[in-house]
C-alpha cells in the first residue's frame, strides 16, 4: 500500500453556533464540540484509509475558553502519525466572536483511529509519508504519545482482568 501526505486527508469543519447547541449558559455544550471533534478525526482517518474506522480513543481534552451562541467555530483534523492499522489525529478547535472577529484557541485534542475490516478486526492503512523536518517533528512526538497511550491501555486491561471484567 502506498503511503499518503497528511495533506491529502486535512479536513476543516465550520460551524455557526445555534441555540440547539448551547447550554443555559449560552455557551456551546461540551458533548456537542467532542461530537463535532470526532466527526472531523472519522474524516481524517475514512480520507487516509479509505476503510471502516472506529474511534480508539480521545486524549485529555481541555476546554481552555468558552464558546458562545453566534460564534463560528473552526475545526481541523491532521494526521499525525500511523502505525500497522491505527491513525493519530491532531484536532484544533478556534472560536472567533461573530460581531468582532477576534478568535480564540478553544481546545486542542488528540484522537486515534483503528481501521478495522468487515468483522471489526483491526486492519492495514496506508503510511504516512514525511516529507519535511516538520512532518518528522510531529511524527516522533506522536510516536512518543502513542507509547504512552499503550502503556495506558495496557495497565487499564491488565487491571480490569485481574477484577475479571475484561
Ligand atoms: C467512529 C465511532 O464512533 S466508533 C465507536 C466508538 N469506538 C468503538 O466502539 C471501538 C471499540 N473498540 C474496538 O472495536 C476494538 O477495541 C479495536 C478495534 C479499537 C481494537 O481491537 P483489538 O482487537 O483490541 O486490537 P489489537 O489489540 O489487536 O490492536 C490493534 C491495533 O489497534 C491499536 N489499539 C487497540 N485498541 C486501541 C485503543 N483503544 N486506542 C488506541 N489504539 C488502540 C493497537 O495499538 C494496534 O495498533 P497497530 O495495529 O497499528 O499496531
Amino acid at each position: 500500500m502506498e503511503s499518503k501526505s497528511w495533506k491529502e486527508s486535512y479536513t476543516e469543519l465550520e460551524r455557526l453556533v445555534l441555540p440547539p447547541d448551547t447550554n443555559i449558559f449560552n455557551a456551546l455544550y461540551g458533548g456537542r464540540l467532542v461530537e463535532w471533534i470526532d466527526n472531523v478525526a472519522g474524516i481524517v482517518a475514512t480520507r487516509h484509509s479509505r476503510r471502516r474506522n472506529v474511534t480508539g480513543s480521545i486524549d485529555s481534552l481541555f476546554f481552555l475558553v468558552p464558546i458562545h451562541l453566534g460564534d463560528i467555530v473552526t475545526i481541523t483534523g491532521k494526521l499525525n502519525y500511523v502505525t500497522r492499522s491505527t491513525m493519530e489525529i491532531e484536532v484544533n478547535v478556534t472560536t472567533e466572536e461573530g460581531l468582532t472577529g477576534t478568535r480564540r484557541v478553544a481546545t486542542k485534542s488528540f484522537l486515534t483511529y483503528v481501521a478495522v475490516d468487515q468483522d471489526g478486526k483491526p486492519t492495514d492503512v496506508p503510511g504516512l509519508k514525511i516529507e519535511t523536518e516538520e512532518d518528522k517533528r510531529i511524527f516522533e512526538e506522536a510516536e512518543i504519545r502513542s507509547k504512552n497511550r499503550l502503556a495506558l491501555l495496557a495497565k487499564i486491561k491488565a487491571d480490569l482482568k485481574k477484577q475479571d471484567t475484561y
